[in-house]
């Protein structure tokens, strides 16, 4: 998460602190059995109570907070999972993250010493375990990754369309295969090459398997073994993979290992390394924190510290796509094919890049046109028919209304004064979609338009940069920035961040 410039809530205060809470009932709803258990079967409190061995009064108490923060819902006196509860925490659901949250657990002894890693030094807080208990920490981190890893696969793969009907892809650091089994299962006519430990290799080769599927146990570190990858497959990878690895190594090792890597490659071949990222957002900035107290030299790098180290090692096209789970991938290769042009993902990234703060896709159903708008925009306003983009000159909410019909996305995009520099930053967003093959992207800005301190009576003189103001047409720009979660409100006091929203349509 990132704290807007706009927000200055207590509540967002709370929500910081008070975060663990909501932590320590997803972990107790799962360990009390208490998911599991609504998951087989609909029951009242009192039967999930008994049934789940816990008192009857903290017991029932516990279940009425599930169902107050909506793990559990209750209807007709009996309680079902809500679909959040069904998909990650149920352990029949192949989604779950019931390792994840186990694991976070054992991360967070080391969160509570942050202050002394800061001041000792990273890799103060390893300490030496004992053969089981590092066993069982080893398996409890496996299992982790395997679970994040089949949500973050889909997501990454959902967000590179347009390959081959064949090709081979090359995943280092393989982990259990999750990424490449979901890349197989969309793209049957694939061959895959799963790199990683011997270890690894071995206790994901004894799991599930795929025909498709190859196992290449190495230590990428090992110049030696590195080579004879190189030469085995040169040249044949239409994709090479590195997913949560270059943050395990220094920017020395990540340079020789993507020059190599780079090798794999076909022509037109491209090199992935889907990872967080410290300037991606607030969750990579955090996650670097992640491998400083947890980890012996682990670090995250920027997405263009990846991009540089991608281009030396011989691959100078690059894209980026920024992933739901708030994970990005910088896509490299050699040739103008790797751009994505057509992402909306690949928009966002940009948006962020142009300096907006926030950027979030939706669907223009969500839009609300409320006659309110325009009467506040008639009656209150000091520059209503004094601007060729306001009413009663701009567009009309009927117009505005027609026009939404033909888009099936919209990016909404915040942004801080001056009005001028953010109506500059939404022309070129909207320029960058156009050339990124969005035909019909048109912007809508906040705020009257700004380009002349005043328009002339008989015409605009600039109608080429001149874009409708959102609030003119009639939307109801509060109840949209709130369904995308950009917090907003009247400007109470003198100190208030203002932020202006403005919107893209695009198809
Ligand atoms: C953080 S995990 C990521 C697993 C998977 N790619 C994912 O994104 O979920 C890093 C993986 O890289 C592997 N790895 C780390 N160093 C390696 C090395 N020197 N050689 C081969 N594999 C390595 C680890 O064994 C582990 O499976």
């Amino acid at each position: 998460m990132k704290i807007s410039p706009a927000d200055n809530s207590y509540a967002t205060f709370c929500d910081l602190t008070t975060g663990y809470r909501l932590f320590y009932l997803l972990r107790e709803a799962c360990n009390a059995g208490i998911i599991d258990r609504v998951a087989e079967h609909a029951c009242t409190t009192e039967e999930l109570v008994k049934q789940c061995g816990l008192r009857a009064e903290e017991g029932g108490r516990f279940v009425e907070s599930l169902v107050n923060v909506g793990l559990l819902e209750r209807y007709d006196g009996q309680l079902y999972l809500s679909r959040f509860a069904a998909t990650y925490l149920a352990s029949t659901s192949p989604e779950n993250q019931v390792h994840v949250l186990e694991f976070e657990e054992l991360l967070m002894e080391n969160w509570g010493q942050l202050g002394k890693v800061l001041r000792d030094g990273q890799g103060s807080l390893i300490q030496e375990r004992s053969p089981d208990e590092y066993q069982r920490r080893l398996n409890l981190f496996q299992g982790a990754m395997a679970e994040a890893a089949r949500v973050r696969a889909r997501e990454l793969w959902e967000a590179l369309p347009g390959l081959p009907e064949t090709g081979l892809i090359i995943d280092i650091g393989a982990g259990d295969g999750s990424y490449l089994h979901e890349f197989l299962t969309g793209h049957p006519g694939w061959q895959a090459l799963a790199c990683d430990l011997p270890d690894v290799c071995n206790a994901a080769q004894s799991g599930s398997t795929h025909p498709n599927l190859r196992w290449h146990p190495i230590n990428i570190i090992a110049e030696h073994e590195l080579g004879q990858l190189v030469e085995m497959q040169r040249g044949q990878a239409s994709l090479v993979v590195l997913s949560n690895l270059i943050h395990c190594y220094s920017a020395e090792e990540n340079s020789n290992l993507l020059a190599r890597l780079a090798q794999l490659t076909t022509a037109d071949g491209m090199v992935i390394v889907h990872d967080f990222y410290t300037d991606g957002n607030g969750f990579g900035a955090m996650y670097d924190l992640h491998m400083l107290v947890n980890t012996f030299n682990g670090r995250c790098y920027t997405i263009p510290e990846t991009a540089d180290l991608l281009q030396q090692a011989g691959l100078p096209q690059h894209t980026v796509l920024e992933l739901p789970s708030r994970s990005h991938a910088v896509i490299a290769g050699r040739s103008s094919s790797v751009e994505a042009g057509t992402s909306l993902h690949l928009l966002r990234t940009t948006a962020r890049q142009l300096g907006f703060h926030a950027a979030v896709d939706l669907d223009p159903v969500v839009i609300t046109i409320e006659p309110w708008v325009k009467a506040k925009c008639s009656y209150g306003c000091s520059q209503y028919g004094r601007k060729w983009s306001c009413p009663p000159h701009s567009m009309g909410s009927e117009e505005f209304k027609e026009l939404l019909g033909c888009y099936s996305r919209a990016l909404l995009v915040a942004g801080q004064p001056p009005l001028r520099s953010f109506q500059e930053q939404l022309l070129e967003l909207e320029k960058a979609a156009f050339l990124g093959g969005f035909k019909k992207a048109l912007a809508f800005s906040g705020g009257p338009c700004c380009w002349c301190e005043t328009c002339p009576e008989d015409r605009c003189t600039f109608p080429e940069k001149r874009r409708p103001s959102l609030e003119s047409c009639g939307c109801d720009v509060f109840a949209l920035a709130e369904r995308a979660g950009i917090k907003m409100g009247p400007l109470k006091n003198s100190d208030d961040f203002v932020q202006y929203v403005g919107l893209l349509l695009v198809e």
